[in-house]
């Protein structure tokens, strides 16, 4: 986990979409998959997860970048397909086959498109996709999910905010992924004293889950402008006050960070009002999941938000922070940015592969110069293309990339 947090962190130029300091020097990574150096041809096995929706689609798209990407930049992926969610549903009975988890477990890293539809909404819970979302988490064990929010000049316009609350926001969201309400015990159906059904859950942190992920948010600060804003409800929830008491404890171990705290109903309120006054934010998992979809609407559209999840150890996972979007699947109108900037985080922080990582990142921003756009950002002026134009035009941006112009 270490060396993995110091390669997520590591400072890079611009265009990089979890920096916002920047520094002309790399630190080195030893993750389990530079094993094969960095010299010669590398190979790496990819687990990829379309899942459902509109995840076969945005992964498709991805798959072509990294392959392209791959063939360019001497590396050698060998993609191993599998099922998550609803198609797993369908094709076995459960939303995570054990197959899939071990084939995830054994790779370099998972690329995960998104899971969930109408079709199986009213599947009892552990027949739900979402379900197995979680139990591909947990079972990775990645339990720090990086989510960051970049305002780029190309699409301040499709951002829902003024220019100049939109304009140069740069901000990362380190969301905890394995704990908290969405796993907490008991949860459940009942009936209450009036015999009225009651539904329940309970958000539960221990000590040392808020300390692991509390580490993650000073260490993510501290590489950026060192500001950490750690978010919780402590007003109200026990859970919250442990969160904060533990939080302000480590402290004490980054003075270099200047941190700070916030109530998460106001934290909603200033990400609209004011939010270049965030650098990092640390948050548990529901309101990381709330705050960092609110997030990408500053950025024009949650089509363009990428993420990266990480554990102690073992392969991390790359997913785009939408879901399955059922009201567009199929249509060709998804934007499948969002992942191919997860397959960026995925080569940059899970294979510590940043020249291939830089070049996708250049390609999406040189597509977007060239005023291509999804109709989730589009703005007059621009063209509006479908998903797969838009990953063709991406690829002719990655061939065209001279080696010198990704360089770091
Ligand atoms: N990580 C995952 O796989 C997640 C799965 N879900 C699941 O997805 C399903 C739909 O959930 P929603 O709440 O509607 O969230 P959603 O993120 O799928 O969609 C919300 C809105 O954003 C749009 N959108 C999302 N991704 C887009 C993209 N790449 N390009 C253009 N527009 C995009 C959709 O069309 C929709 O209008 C549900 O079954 C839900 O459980 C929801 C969130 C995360
Ligand atoms: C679909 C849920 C399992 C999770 C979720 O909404 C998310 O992580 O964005």
């Amino acid at each position: 986990m270490a060396a993995m947090l110091a390669n997520l962190v590591r400072p890079i130029r611009t265009p990089d979409f979890t920096r916002n300091k920047l520094s002309p020097t790399p630190s080195r990574t030893n993750f389990r998959c530079l094993a094969s150096g960095k010299s010669g041809e590398r190979s790496y096995t990819l687990t990829l997860l379309p899942g459902d929706g509109i995840g076969p689609e945005v992964v498709a798209v991805a798959k072509e970048v990294l392959s392209l990407t791959g063939s360019l930049e001497g590396i050698k992926f060998h993609f191993i397909e599998m099922p998550v969610g609803g198609s797993a549903l369908d094709a076995v009975g459960v939303p995570l086959p054990d197959e899939t988890l071990n084939t995830a477990k054994n790779s370099d890293a998972v690329l995960l498109g998104a899971i969930g539809g109408y079709k199986w909404d009213k599947n009892e819970k552990h027949l739900k996709p979402e379900t197995g979302l979680l139990q591909l988490r947990d079972g990775l064990g990645v339990y720090a999910n990086i989510r960051p929010a970049v305002v780029l000049p190309q699409l301040v316009d499709a951002s829902t905010l003024k220019k100049e609350v939109a304009e140069r926001v740069n901000l990362v969201i380190v969301r905890e992924l394995t704990g908290g309400i969405y796993f907490g015990k008991p949860r459940g159906f009942g009936t209450n004293d009036n015999n009225e059904d009651i539904g329940f859950n309970t958000e539960k942190y221990s000590a040392s889950e808020i300390d692991r992920i509390g580490r993650v948010g000073f260490e993510v600060a501290r590489k950026r402008n060192g500001k950490l804003c750690s978010v919780d409800k402590a007003n109200v929830l026990e859970a919250s006050m442990l969160w904060r008491q533990r939080i302000t404890m480590l402290a004490s171990e980054y003075p270099d960070v200047e941190l700070s705290h916030m109530y998460v109903d106001n934290a909603a309120m200033q990400l609209i009002r004011d939010p270049k006054q965030f650098d990092t934010i640390v948050t548990n998992n529901i309101f990381g999941d709330i705050l960092s979809d609110e997030a990408s609407m500053l950025t024009g559209s949650i089509g363009m938000l990428p993420s990266a999840s990480i554990g102690e150890s073992g392969p991390g996972l790359f997913e785009p922070i939408h879901g399955s979007a059922p009201d567009i699947a199929g249509q060709d109108k998804a934007n499948p940015l969002a992942t191919v900037l997860s397959a960026a985080m995925l080569l940059k922080y899970g294979l510590g592969e940043e020249s291939a990582a830089k070049r996708i990142e250049t390609a999406v921003i040189e597509t977007l110069n060239r005023g291509f756009r999804t109709g989730d950002i589009f703005s007059s002026g621009t063209t509006l293309v479908g998903c797969k134009r838009m990953g063709e035009e991406v690829l002719k941006c990655v061939d065209s990339l001279m080696p010198a112009s990704v360089t770091i």
